[in-house]
């Protein structure tokens, strides 16, 4: 139950990184998919997992299994190619986050450039949503990008909070505000161009709560953290607790007025 008086906020758990321990030995331990039912058993309303061109960590039969396994959306995160858009079209799971990629990253380093990469979007977004996906980009928190998104057709834009959670981790309070504040206007812009809000990457216990209560904001995806917290509490209750705080959050916004 989330917050009273602000909408239903959702939890997307970002299995990648089950995947990057499994991958580690080459096995099938520890199974992502397993993984996933236990977040939904915790409370994840969805489930997230990106299918990078590298494979480096979810695997084409993990994103076949979650597929039909789990019975909570797939957001399937893709790079704008035509391998990971067959792949899309295929297992046509709910939403699709275009998100970009560069081999050499070590994680997801900047948003999409929707406004830059228009054209090139453009048949990823036309395709994907003909057939009923729904389609987020993963851009930065700026307006020029909310409207590339909405020019695009896409449902969804997924803001990146990247930047705000290293500002935070570095101790950087005037930095971390700063940064919320654009995150907060871009998400009022966005919603305010009648696209659906979500934010992601680097989201922690201590910095969810300042996303949390951005009214626009309905969905949020974690992974990295949840799985780093799962290894010493155990998963189930690193999301049950990661919920508990999305919910407080919203509670103590919508007690504020
Ligand atoms: C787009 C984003 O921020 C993450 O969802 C993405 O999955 C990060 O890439 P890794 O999971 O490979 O770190
Ligand atoms: N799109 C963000 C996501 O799915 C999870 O990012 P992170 O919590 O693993 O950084």
């Amino acid at each position: 139950m989330s917050g009273f008086g602000l909408g239903q906020l959702r939890l997307g758990v970002n299995i990648d990184h089950v995947a990057t321990i499994r991958n580690a030995r080459g096995g099938r331990h520890p199974d992502p998919v397993r993984a996933a039912h236990i977040a939904v058993e915790a409370g994840a309303d969805g489930i997230t997992a990106h299918l990078r061109e590298d494979r480096r960590h979810i695997t084409d039969e993990d994103i076949a299994r979650l597929s039909v396994e789990i019975d909570r959306p797939l957001n399937l995160e893709m790079a704008a190619t035509d391998e990971m858009l067959e792949i899309a079209l295929r297992h046509k799971p709910h939403a699709a986050c275009i998100v970009p990629e560069k081999r050499e990253e070590r994680t997801t380093e900047g948003g999409l450039d929707a406004a830059g990469g228009h054209n090139h979007l453009q048949r990823f977004v036309s395709e994907l949503s003909g057939i009923g996906i729904r389609v987020s980009l993963f851009i930065e928190a700026e307006e020029r990008q909310m409207d590339a998104a909405a020019s695009l057709g896409a449902q969804v834009v997924e803001i990146h909070t990247g930047r705000f959670c290293d500002l935070a981790l570095a101790g950087d309070g005037p930095g971390r505000e700063r940064e919320l504040d654009r995150i907060r206007n871009a998400a009022a812009y966005a919603a305010s161009l009648g696209l659906e809000v979500h934010a992601g990457h680097g989201l922690t216990y201590e910095t969810v709560g300042g996303v949390a209560v951005i009214p626009e904001v309905v969905e949020l995806n974690i992974g990295h953290f949840l799985i780093g917290e799962a290894i010493f509490s155990g998963l189930d209750s690193a999301v049950r607790r990661m919920r508990s705080l999305m919910d407080a959050s919203r509670v103590r916004q919508a007690s504020q007025g």
